[in-house]
C-alpha cells in the first residue's frame, strides 16, 4: 500500500470536468453560448485548454476596461494573476489592497446580495443565468423526500456551478496540473511498489530482522517502509508470514512501529487499527498525516453561493463548489487574502466550516417557525446553519456548558445575523429538559475525544487514554438521553433527534446509540436523508452486535470521503418517555414545571406510551463485560476510576497517595470511592488472617506461631501455679 493508492482512494474532490473548463473559456473569450461545442470540447485535452486559456487571458482585459471597477469575471481572473505577482502574503499589504478595494467590491456585493445586480457587462454574463439563490436558502425541505433536496441534480444548479467554474477557471487549471502531477507520482509509486514487490515474491520477508537499535533515532523511512511490509504480509499471511509468526506478532510489531512513526499511544493506536483492515488502517493514519480541504458556507441569510463566489474570486480566492451534496459549501484552493478577515466576512457572508460538519444539520433538516435545540453548540457553526436553514424564523436555544466558548457562539450569532437564536449557557445533562423541553428537533454534536480531527488537532494522538474512552461516552449517553427526552414526539413537522461526533470509535457513536435505545425504546433510528455519502454504521464490533438499523447511521473518514472523521445518527422519537410517576410530594417545583411544559403527555393515560423498557441485557445481545458493554451507571464509574487509578500507575504515582489527597471539585467521587474501597480493605485484613488461620496458609503460619508460643507461655505459668 502506497502512496499512490491511498491517493487515489483518498484523493482531492474528482478532477474536473475538462469540458466545462473548455467551454466556458470559451464564453470568456466573447464567444457565444454553444452547446454543441461544448460537447465537442468534452473529449479536448489539456493542451487545447491552455490555449484557450491564453485567449481568454488576452480578452479579459477589455472586459475590465469595460466594466471598470466592477465585479467582471474577467477581471476576477486578471487579479488572481495579478495579485500572485504583486501582492505578498504580509498581512500590511494583504490590509493596503483590501482597503483600496474594500468600498467598491464590498458596495457591490451588497447589491448583489440583495438581488439588484449591476447591469455591467461582466455581471450581466453571470446574471443572465438561472441563480441558484431561491434554492440555496433551504437546502433539504421535507424529511419526508431529503435525498431529493438535498442531492439535486437538477440543471439550474450545474449551469450555475458551470459558471462558478469559468469564473474560477484560473484556479482549476491549476488544479488539473496538479492532479495531472499526482497522477505521475501515483504512477511512479505503483512502479516502485510493483518492483518491490516482484523482489520479496517468493519470499518470505523478514520484518522481525530490522529492529532499531536501542537510544537511536529510528530510520523513518525504514520504518515506515517496514510498516507497509507488514501490512502487506497481515494481507496474505499464509504466503508471506515467517514460519512460526503469527498473525498477533505481525499486528504487535506493526502497531508499535505506527507508534513510533506517527506518535500515537500504543492505546490509541491499538483501538484505530481496530476499526479497518491493516490496509485501510494505515491509510488512515496516513490521511491524518495531512489537512482537510479549506471550506467555507455560505450565509443564506446575507448573500447566495454565486455572489459570495464572485466576490471572493475579485479577491483572489481560488475556490469551487464543494460538491453536488451542498449549496451552500464552497472549497477554497488559494487565497491571496486571510479568510477570517475579508470584508465578506466580516459582513457575515460566510462561516469557515469543515464540510463534514455541514452534515448533522443537513441530517436534521430544521424547519421554518419550529423550535429547535443546539444543546452543545459553541462556536456556532452548526446554530448558525440551522438558523439559516429555517430563514430566521422560529427558534433556535443554542446551548452551550462553557461560557467562554459561549461567547465565541454569540460572536458568530450576531456576524451571521440570527436572529432566531437564544444562547443559553447550562448543562444540557442537566438542564433539558427540565429548564425547557418540547423541541420539534434536538441536534446534540456531542463532545468526544476528537478522534476524527487528529490531523487538524495531533494532541489527540497521546492525550486521549482509557479513562476518557469511558468518561466521554458517558458524559455523550446522559446528554443523548436528555436530548430525546427534549424533544416533543407528537410534533406535527418533526420529533427528531441528530446526534453526531467528530470521532470515529465505537465506544462514542454506535455504542452510545445502542445504550439509549435500550434505555427509550420510544425513539427508533431513522435515515439520516444523506444519500450513498459516507458509510454505513457498524451492525456489528468485535463481537458485540448493534441494532441492525444501526446501518443506517453514517460514518465518515479522512481517507475515504477526504473530510474529518465524523459520524450521524438520526433518530425519531415515537412516543413520551416513559417516566416512573413520582408522588407530588417528591415532585420539585422544577420537575412540576418541566412536565407540564415538555411531559405534558405523560400523564395523559391515553397517550402514554406503555412499551416496556427492553431487558437490561439487550436483546440476546452480547453487551456484557466488553469494552463497551452495558454502560451503567455504577459500572461506569467503577470503570471510570479503575482507568484512573491505571493512568496513575502508568504515570509511576501511586494512586492511593493522589487520589485520596482532599480535591475540592473534581474527581470527588472518585476519591471518596478511593477511601472507602481502602477503609474496606483495612476492614477485611483480619477477616483474611482469621480465614487464613482456618485454612492453614500464609499469613496464618505466623499468627498460629505467636498464639502457640503464647498458648504454651500460658500452659508453663499455669502448670507451675498448679506445681506451686
Ligand atoms: C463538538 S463541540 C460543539 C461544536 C458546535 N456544535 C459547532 O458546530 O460549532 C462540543 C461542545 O459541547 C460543549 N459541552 C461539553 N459538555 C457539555 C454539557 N454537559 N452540556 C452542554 N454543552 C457541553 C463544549 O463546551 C463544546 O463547545
Amino acid at each position: 500500500m502506497g502512496k499512490g493508492r491511498r491517493m487515489k482512494k483518498q484523493g482531492p474532490p474528482a478532477p474536473l470536468d475538462e469540458s466545462k473548463i473548455s467551454m466556458l473559456k470559451k464564453r470568456k473569450a466573447g464567444e457565444p453560448d454553444s452547446a454543441p461545442k461544448a460537447v465537442a470540447a468534452k473529449k479536448r485535452r489539456r493542451s487545447d485548454a491552455d490555449e484557450e486559456q491564453t485567449i481568454s487571458k488576452k480578452a479579459a482585459p477589455k472586459k475590465s476596461k469595460a466594466n471598470g471597477t466592477s465585479n467582471g469575471v474577467a477581471k476576477a481572473d486578471n487579479k488572481v494573476i495579478e495579485k500572485k505577482k504583486s501582492v505578498p502574503m504580509d498581512s500590511d499589504s494583504e490590509d493596503d489592497d483590501m482597503e483600496e478595494t474594500e468600498d467598491d467590491e464590498f458596495g457591490n456585493l451588497d447589491a448583489v446580495s440583495e438581488g439588484s445586480l449591476d447591469s455591467d457587462e461582466g455581471v450581466e454574463r453571470l446574471s443572465d443565468l438561472e441563480d441558484e439563490d431561491d434554492d440555496s436558502v433551504i437546502d433539504s425541505d421535507e424529511d419526508d423526500h431529503p435525498r431529493e433536496t438535498m442531492f439535486s441534480d437538477d440543471e439550474d444548479l450545474s449551469d450555475a456551478e458551470e459558471k462558478l467554474t469559468a469564473a474560477n477557471m484560473e484556479g482549476l487549471s491549476r488544479k488539473l496540473d496538479a492532479a495531472k502531477r499526482a497522477e505521475e507520482e501515483e504512477a511512479e509509486q505503483e512502479l516502485q511498489e510493483a518492483a518491490m514487490q516482484t523482489n520479496i515474491a517468493g519470499d518470505r520477508p523478514d520484518v522481525f530482522g530490522d529492529e532499531t537499535q536501542p537510544g537511536l533515532a529510528p530510520d523513518l523511512q525504514l520504518l515506515r517502509q517496514r510498516i507497509t511490509d507488514t501490512i502487506r504480509i497481515l494481507g496474505d499471511l499464509k504466503t508471506l508470514g515467517q514460519p512460526g509468526k503469527s498473525r498477533a506478532d505481525y499486528v504487535d510489531l506493526v502497531l508499535n512501529d505506527i507508534c513510533t512513526y506517527y506518535g500515537y499511544t500504543r492505546y490509541l493506536a491499538e483501538k484505530l487499527f481496530n476499526l479497518f483492515t491493516p490496509m485501510e488502517a494505515f491509510a488512515f493514519f496516513e490521511a491524518n498525516e495531512t489537512p482537510r480541504p479549506v471550506v467555507i458556507r455560505t450565509n443564506t441569510l446575507r448573500t447566495n453561493r454565486r455572489s459570495l463566489a464572485q466576490a471572493l474570486i475579485n479577491r483572489g480566492v481560488v475556490l469551487e463548489p464543494v460538491g453536488k451534496w451542498s449549496k451552500v459549501g464552497l472549497q477554497v484552493f488559494e487565497s491571496a487574502v486571510p479568510l477570517g478577515a475579508t470584508p465578506e466576512y466580516l459582513a457575515g457572508h460566510y462561516i469557515l466550516q469543515a464540510a463534514s460538519s455541514f452534515l448533522p444539520v443537513m441530517a436534521l433538516a430544521p424547519q421554518p417557525n419550529e423550535r429547535v435545540l443546539d444543546m452543545a453548540s459553541a462556536p456556532g457553526g452548526k446554530t448558525t446553519y440551522m438558523s439559516a436553514l429555517m430563514r430566521n424564523t422560529g427558534c433556535v436555544i443554542a446551548n452551550d456548558a462553557s461560557k467562554p466558548r459561549a461567547k465565541g457562539l454569540i460572536g458568530n450569532i450576531h456576524r451571521l445575523g440570527c436572529k432566531n437564536t437564544i444562547v443559553t449557557n447550562m448543562d444540557a445533562r442537566t438542564a433539558f429538559p427540565k429548564a425547557m423541553g418540547g423541541f420539534d428537533r434536538v441536534l446534540l454534536d456531542a463532545p468526544c475525544t476528537g478522534t476524527g480531527v487528529i490531523s487538524k488537532d495531533p494532541g489527540v494522538k497521546t492525550s486521549k487514554d482509557e479513562r476518557d474512552f469511558l468518561a466521554i461516552p458517558h458524559m455523550q449517553r446522559q446528554l443523548l438521553l436528555a436530548a430525546i427526552d427534549s424533544v416533543d414526539h407528537s410534533s406535527k413537522t418533526g420529533g427528531y433527534i441528530v446526534y453526531s461526533t467528530c470521532s470515529v470509535t465505537v465506544e462514542e457513536n454506535e455504542a452510545v446509540v445502542q445504550y439509549v435505545l435500550r434505555k427509550r425504546p420510544n425513539v427508533k433510528i431513522v435515515d439520516t436523508g444523506l444519500g450513498d455519502f459516507g458509510s454505513p454504521g457498524f451492525t456489528s464490533y468485535m463481537g458485540k452486535k448493534f441494532d441492525a438499523k444501526m446501518a443506517m447511521t453514517r460514518r465518515y473518514f479522512p481517507h475515504r470521503e477526504n473530510v474529518d472523521g465524523f459520524y450521524v445518527c438520526k433518530l425519531k422519537k415515537t412516543g413520551p418517555t416513559p417516566v416512573v410517576q413520582p408522588t407530588h410530594d417528591a415532585t420539585s417545583a422544577g420537575e412540576r414545571r418541566a412536565r407540564s411544559s415538555s411531559h405534558a403527555k405523560y400523564t395523559d393515560e391515553e397517550s402514554y406510551d406503555k412499551t416496556p423498557i427492553v431487558n437490561e441485557e439487550g436483546d440476546g445481545m452480547d453487551v456484557e463485560g466488553g469494552s463497551f458493554g452495558p454502560f451503567e451507571e455504577d459500572e461506569d464509574s467503577k470503570r471510570i476510576d479503575r482507568a484512573e487509578r491505571n493512568r496513575l500507575r502508568r504515570k509511576g504515582l501511586n494512586p492511593k497517595g493522589v487520589l485520596n489527597k482532599p480535591k475540592k471539585n473534581k474527581g470527588e467521587a472518585s476519591e471518596a470511592a478511593e477511601s472507602k474501597e481502602s477503609k474496606e480493605q483495612e476492614k477485611k485484613k483480619p477477616e483474611v488472617a482469621k480465614k487464613s488461620s482456618n485454612e492453614g496458609k500464609g499469613e496464618k503460619k505466623t499468627v498460629t506461631k505467636e498464639e502457640k508460643k503464647e498458648k504454651e507461655k500460658k500452659e508453663k505459668k499455669s502448670t507451675k501455679k498448679a506445681t506451686k
